[in-house]
């Protein structure tokens, strides 16, 4: 059997799964916890690779791999290749204001909406390369080189050390704010207005099947990808197509052939891990609204399900707007969260659980909303994450999107989407793996508990 590895170095932690080169099926698992925070010292991330591959049994016996990663973080390099600073994460807002001030510096959002296929925001990498710019000039004086987490990763797992051989792939690199998912090219004048100039090493873009490297023991590297490109390769997704992600993020992304121009900024115009499109909609608030509102009811995660289930549809008029950490769609990065409708009589346990599952997943009804309306087909809403792992969710979930929810068995589609990069990139065929997925159907359509937590936004808002 040749076994084939792919990884999901994610916000929380790494993932690694070995499979079947030809079935797919998973033979062995491990993963690794990462630090909190969002700005991380990269070298946590190595040692959780490592910690990762070891609980799994090794590579030794795996002929091909591949690094999936959470997008847009920003490591900057000497020209040693040595790390400069702790990496600023996709969630890290520091650089909201540096987004604001790089939109006008380019022309306005249209013009970046043209060229790019991306407005900035907090998240992006060009933000954070010119909060940088800003506000610690002798580290960007001193960079050499610029890259993210998954080409770090795999620089590293190559045993690399010359900056010339960093590499990454058009899905990664559409979310840095300086790379065209449409063109297929770096827009090297975005450095002009993120970096003061400067024009540090750029990582070369891989095709989707191009080979990374080879490490000394044999193992080929495939080109790796962004988490989201990852989860839509893992899951086989095709037009029609909806991914529904509850990570650390919350996010909807679609395979598609054309990009997408949303000059508000919402929807961006990201590439996918097969040389196609993936437009892409993400929250700062994913799964870890469930654990917080979990922890502050006292509960654990099975519990805090179990108690949002017992509550009524529409948790008896009380409403939460999840914007714990920020938000970024919309974007509103200093924003908190709310919960609106408080009467003495519903202002209980199980309705304050259902309600916060009920305004997570109303913030990912707005997503679906947005990618629509940028001509985005959906036919089948597939849901993956930690987050879709909650009964809660997997019930609650299609009355307020009104259609059926694809929920494939529970499983780390992100480092299955690596894995099966992988086994392209060793045999130069995409295999097909299947995805054995559950159709929950609608029970009764919930469009009243959408319509209300669309009308508290907008008032916690000031629209
Ligand atoms: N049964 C569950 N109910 C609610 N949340 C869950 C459940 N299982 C896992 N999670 C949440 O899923 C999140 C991790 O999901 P994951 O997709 O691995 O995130 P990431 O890829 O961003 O690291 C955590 O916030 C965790 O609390
Ligand atoms: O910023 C985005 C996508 O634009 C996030 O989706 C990150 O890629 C982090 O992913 P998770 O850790 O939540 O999977």
């Amino acid at each position: 059997m040749t076994l084939v590895a792919g990884v999901d170095s994610s916000t929380q932690s790494c993932k690694v799964v070995i499979c079947d080169a030809d079935s797919g099926h998973v033979v062995r698992t491990g993963a690794a916890a990462h630090p909190p925070g969002t700005a991380v010292d990269p070298e946590h991330w190595w040692k959780a690779l490592q910690d990762a591959i070891a609980t799994a049994g090794g590579i030794d016996d795996v002929s091909a791999l591949s690094i999936a990663g959470q997008q847009h973080g920003l490591i900057c390099l000497d020209r040693d290749g040595a790390v400069l600073r702790d990496a600023l994460l996709w969630n890290d807002n520091r650089s909201a204001s540096s987004a604001r001030t790089l939109i006008g510096d380019f022309g306005g959002a249209s013009t970046w909406a043209d060229r790019v296929g991306v407005v900035p925001v907090a998240s992006i990498t060009a933000s954070k390369l010119r909060w940088v710019a800003d506000n610690e000039p002798e580290v960007a004086d001193a960079t050499a080189a610029v890259c993210l987490p998954h080409d770090w990763l795999t620089w590293r797992l190559l045993g690399a050390t010359d900056l010339a051989e960093l590499r990454t792939d058009r899905s990664d690199a559409s979310g840095t704010g300086y790379y065209s998912a449409a063109t297929g090219d770096y827009c090297d004048e975005v450095f002009d207005v993120a970096f003061g100039g400067r024009r540090p090493m750029l990582p070369r873009v891989l095709g989707p099947a191009e080979t990374a490297g080879v490490t000394a023991h044999g193992c080929v590297i495939g080109a790796g990808a962004g988490d989201n490109a990852a989860a839509a390769l893992g899951l086989m997704a095709s037009a029609g197509d909806c991914i529904v992600s509850l990570g650390t993020s919350g996010v909807v992304s679609a395979v598609t052939e054309t990009p997408p121009r949303d000059a508000s900024g919402l929807v961006a115009g990201f590439a996918d891990a097969s040389g196609r499109q993936l437009p892409l909609v993400c929250t700062l608030n994913g799964a870890p609204v469930l654990a917080a509102a979990a922890r502050m009811l006292g509960v654990g995660l099975d519990d805090f399900g179990a108690l949002a289930l017992s509550a009524e549809p529409g948790a008896d008029g009380l409403t939460m707007v999840p914007y714990l950490a920020g938000e970024r769609t919309p974007n509103l990065p200093d924003a908190t969260g709310s919960l609106a409708g408080i009467t003495a009589d519903n202002w209980t346990p199980a309705n304050v659980a259902r309600a916060s599952v009920e305004g997570l997943l109303c913030s990912l009804v707005y997503c679906l909303d947005l990618i629509s309306r940028q001509g985005v087909d959906v036919d089948r809403i597939v849901m993956v994450g930690g987050g879709a792992r909650s009964a809660a969710v997997r019930e609650i979930a299609p009355g307020l999107f009104g259609r059926a929810v694809h929920l494939p068995e529970p499983g780390e589609y992100v480092a299955r989407g690596a894995a099966r990069q992988a086994a392209w990139a060793l045999t130069g065929v995409l295999p097909r793996w299947p995805v054995p997925t559950e159709r929950r159907e609608v029970p009764h359509a919930d469009p009243a508990t959408y319509r209300r937590y669309r009308a508290v936004t907008d008032l916690v808002v000031g629209r």
